[in-house]
Order: C-alpha cells, then sequence, then structure tokens
C-alpha cells in the first residue's frame, strides 16, 4: 500500500449469523449440532481507498452497514471475505457500547485505552490532565464508566480518542449523545485535525455536516457501495434515493386524499390561501420559456417529474440578471416551469446554502401563504419570488424546488429540485452604516427608555 494511502478495502465483505427469533437462540443450545441461524450480509464486496489527511464521509439509510465498516476499519470485527490495510494509529469514537470496559473507572479506561493504541504509561501520565479537563466530567473520573450517563461516556471517549495523537479518527453518530457546546468543540477539535492533516472518517445521517466537513464521501445502500465521490455529490445522490422514497409514501397518502375527497388539498379547502396568484404581472421575463437553458455545472437534479424548471435566473434590485448581490439589496429569483402533467395546484421555493453547504435562509410559496394556481400540461409558468438580502459577504448556492402539496406546508412531493443551481456571490454594502457582522441580518424593532432610580 502507498504510503500516501491511509486505508485500502479490497473486495471486503462482512456476514453475520442471525437468528430469525430470539427463541431460536435457545432451541440452538437446546439441540447442539442443528443450526438455527441464517447468514445476514451486512457489506458486499466494497473496495475504496481514503488518502492520509482526507476527510471521508459515510452516508447511508439504518442498517445500511456503514457502523460495520467503520468496526472492520478498526479492527473490532474482522471480514468474511476481502481484506483491508490501515496505515497509521487508529483513534475511534463507535456508537456507544464499544471501546471502555464499564467496570473499570474512566481513569482506568483512558490508561487502556492509550496502550492499546501504542502510547508508554509516562505518555499517557504526560497527556492525562489534558483529556480529563477536555472531558469535563470532574469527579466521575474516577468513578466506573458504567455509572456515566451517555453524554459523560461520549465526553471521555472523545477526548481519549483525539490525545492519542492519531493518524485516523474514526468517528460514529456517537457524537450526537453530547450535549450542544461539546458538539461544538468536537467540531473545532476535529477541524484542527484535519487541518493538522489527520485523516477523518465522519458517520453522520446530517447531509449538511458531511458536506461542509468532508471532502469526499462514501454512500451504503443494502451493504452496497452506491456511490463514492465528491461530498457533495454523494449527498446529492443520497438524498435523491430519500426523496424517491418519501415520493413514494406521499403518492400513496395523495392517492389516498383523493380517493376520501376530490376536494382534500388543502388548497381547494382555501385553508392556506393569503392570496392565489393567477397570471400575474411580470414586468421582464429574462428566462427561457422555451427550452431547458443550462444550469450550473455540478448542480444536481432529481425529484418525481411531471414538471420541470427550465430556466432560472437571479435577479439584483434593479430588475436585473447577476450573479452578485449587495449586502441587503433586494433580490429577485425568476423561473419558468413547463408542467407536463395537470397538477392541482404547485408550490415552489427557493433555499440559499453558503460555502460549506450549510443551509441559511430560503421559503416556499407555501410557507408564505400563497397558493399557486393549477398547473396544465403544456404549459409554462414564470415565477417570480422577491426577497430582502439579508445575506453578509460571501459566496453561496441556490437551490430551487417545484414540490406538488399532499398536506400543504408539511408534506409535499418534489417534482423536480435542483440542488444549487446558481452559484452566487454577495458584496459588501457599500454605505458602511449597512454592514453588519452575523451570517445573516434580521432587523429589530428597538426602544429605550430612560428611568430615574
Ligand atoms: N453483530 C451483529 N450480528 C448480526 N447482525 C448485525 C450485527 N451487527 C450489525 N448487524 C446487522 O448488519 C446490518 C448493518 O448494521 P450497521 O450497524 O452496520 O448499520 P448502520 O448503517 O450503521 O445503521 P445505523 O445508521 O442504524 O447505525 C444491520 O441490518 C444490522 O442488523
Amino acid at each position: 500500500m502507498g504510503s500516501e494511502i491511509a486505508i485500502s478495502l479490497n473486495n471486503v465483505s462482512k456476514c453475520f449469523k442471525q437468528y430469525r427469533q430470539p427463541v431460536d437462540r435457545l432451541k440452538e443450545m437446546i439441540f447442539p449440532g442443528k443450526s438455527y441461524t441464517e447468514e445476514f450480509w451486512a457489506l458486499r464486496d466494497i473496495s475504496f481507498e481514503i488518502m492520509r489527511g482526507e476527510t471521508m464521509g459515510i452516508i447511508g439509510r439504518n442498517g445500511a452497514g456503514k457502523s460495520t465498516l467503520l468496526q472492520l476499519i478498526c479492527g473490532t470485527l474482522t471480514p468474511t471475505y476481502g481484506d483491508i490495510q490501515v496505515n497509521g494509529r487508529v483513534a475511534a469514537l463507535l456508537e456507544l457500547g464499544a471501546g471502555f470496559n464499564p467496570e473499570f473507572t474512566g481513569r482506568d479506561n483512558v490508561y487502556m485505552n492509550g496502550a492499546i493504541a501504542g502510547l508508554a504509561k509516562a505518555e499517557i501520565d504526560d497527556r492525562f490532565d489534558n483529556i480529563a479537563a477536555f472531558a469535563d466530567i470532574k469527579d466521575f473520573i474516577d468513578r466506573p464508566v458504567k455509572n456515566y450517563s451517555s453524554g459523560m461516556y461520549v465526553r471521555l471517549a472523545f477526548a481519549a480518542a483525539i490525545h492519542v495523537e492519531p493518524d485516523i479518527l474514526i468517528v460514529d453518530e456517537a457524537l450526537a449523545v453530547g450535549d450542544m457546546f461539546f458538539q461544538a468543540k468536537c467540531m473545532t477539535r476535529m477541524r484542527q485535525m484535519m487541518e493538522a492533516g489527520v485523516t477523518v472518517l465522519f458517520v453522520s445521517h446530517d447531509t449538511g455536516s458531511v458536506k461542509s466537513f468532508c471532502q469526499r464521501g462514501v454512500f451504503l445502500e443494502g451493504g452496497e457501495l452506491k456511490k463514492i465521490g465528491k461530498a457533495a455529490d454523494v449527498v446529492a445522490s443520497y438524498i435523491s434515493v430519500i426523496h424517491g422514497d418519501m415520493n413514494q409514501d406521499l403518492k400513496l397518502q395523495l392517492q389516498q386524499n383523493l380517493e376520501n375527497s376530490e376536494k382534500n388539498l388543502d388548497l381547494q379547502n382555501g385553508k392556506s390561501a393569503k392570496n392565489v396568484i393567477i397570471d400575474a404581472d411580470i414586468s421582464e421575463i429574462f428566462v427561457d420559456t422555451k427550452q431547458q437553458a443550462e444550469l450550473a455545472e455540478g448542480c444536481h437534479r432529481y425529484g418525481e417529474g411531471g414538471a420541470k424548471v427550465l430556466d432560472i435566473k437571479l435577479l439584483n434590485s434593479q430588475h436585473q440578471p447577476t450573479a452578485e448581490l449587495e449586502s441587503r439589496e433586494e433580490f429577485i429569483i425568476q423561473a419558468a416551469i413547463l408542467f407536463e402533467k395537470d397538477f392541482p395546484t404547485f408550490c415552489f421555493g427557493y433555499l440559499i446554502r453558503d460555502i460549506k453547504g450549510i443551509d441559511i435562509i430560503g421559503t416556499v410559496t407555501s410557507v408564505e401563504k400563497v397558493d399557486m394556481p393549477p398547473a396544465t400540461a403544456g404549459q409554462v409558468y414564470v415565477v417570480e419570488m422577491r426577497s430582502p438580502n439579508m445575506l453578509n459577504v460571501g459566496v453561496y448556492t441556490l437551490t430551487v424546488a417545484v414540490e406538488l402539496p399532499v398536506v400543504m406546508n408539511q408534506n409535499h412531493i418534489f417534482l423536480d429540485y435542483i440542488d444549487d443551481a446558481i452559484v452566487f456571490k454577495v458584496n459588501m454594502a457599500e454605505d458602511p452604516l449597512d454592514r453588519f457582522t452575523a451570517k445573516v441580518y434580521v432587523p429589530a424593532e428597538i426602544k429605550c427608555k430612560h428611568v430615574n432610580n
């Protein structure tokens, strides 16, 4: 294995023996020699390499095989087939239950953990105070780990893991157990470790943090490697699969709604309508209403179909197409949507993310309590949304979606969802009095009263 490769997996498969029902375990004890188990392949034929210093996110649904994969890399499980090579010292923070001996005190576990990672006692002595300070569990450090809350356990486990100075840090969902402040502290430390060249493997259901945190990603589905590549691409394909499933469920619900009552959509009940916009006056149309326009390179598109965004433009306060806005300048999103089917209504929404892929702001016509008109197959509709730009200076992406509400503002089927369709920049406001420090500006009503004591 080349020295620049941190982890290499070659056709790795893992098979577990599972009992169909709990009583089968008992039967096997009573009738030795007869097996009541069946084979379950948690992972099949997984091959990929992780380079030194790389941060790799692992995503997938519950049961996809993520934890199994991490345990194989850590060596707490052995593969049924295939070969795994790990180059460097590994520290792992796996889900609760793995790692510490519950009967030992926190202190003893820190020493044991250090010894397993190859540290001499003197080295652990040197680091112990820092570990205890990072974990911040006070005198629980000298109590048996079995008496810890799950939060205390993960605090100590993370503190112990990072202080062995690993070459490879493996973090499962475990961090989610810690409180918000501890999670933030861990994230900061992990970023510092990444900057120092530590290879990080990170399992999370939070696709936003995978995008912002990881360079590459692995998407596991049913024990198989569905996709590997740039974190944003892998997250997009995961979301597309999840959306597909959600849409299936929602389509069923929609069908039931329609069967129960022809007029079951909230729109038709008029419950949420602030107003219904039909043939609004849009002064100038900049979007291509005839054919599919080119979208930003690397954008991802998914959805159920039936409607297609032909073009999307960002306009400034002068109603001119732009890729640059001034902070606090009003902006307009204009979209041309071609409907391929009839729909009783639809929703349109946008989402703005920062350069790290974190969702910053967004809205949907249903959130604005505006009901859109029925859509007719073969017709093109131009939708405009105008909002004040409350974003601070930076680079952002614009995601748009055309949705079919099943239950208005609760369950929507994505007909067309274009992730990161436009990349744009927000420049500093010219007037220094219009500048602010936070990521997003929210206006405040201010009062002041002089009170004599
Ligand atoms: N020790 C085991 N014995 C039998 N089956 C197991 C064992 N460990 C895991 N499995 C099975 O392997 C599959 C993959 O489990 P794994 O914990 O790796 O999934 P995961 O992607 O981490 O899921 P989650 O997101 O829920 O943590 C699951 O169906 C699980 O039931």
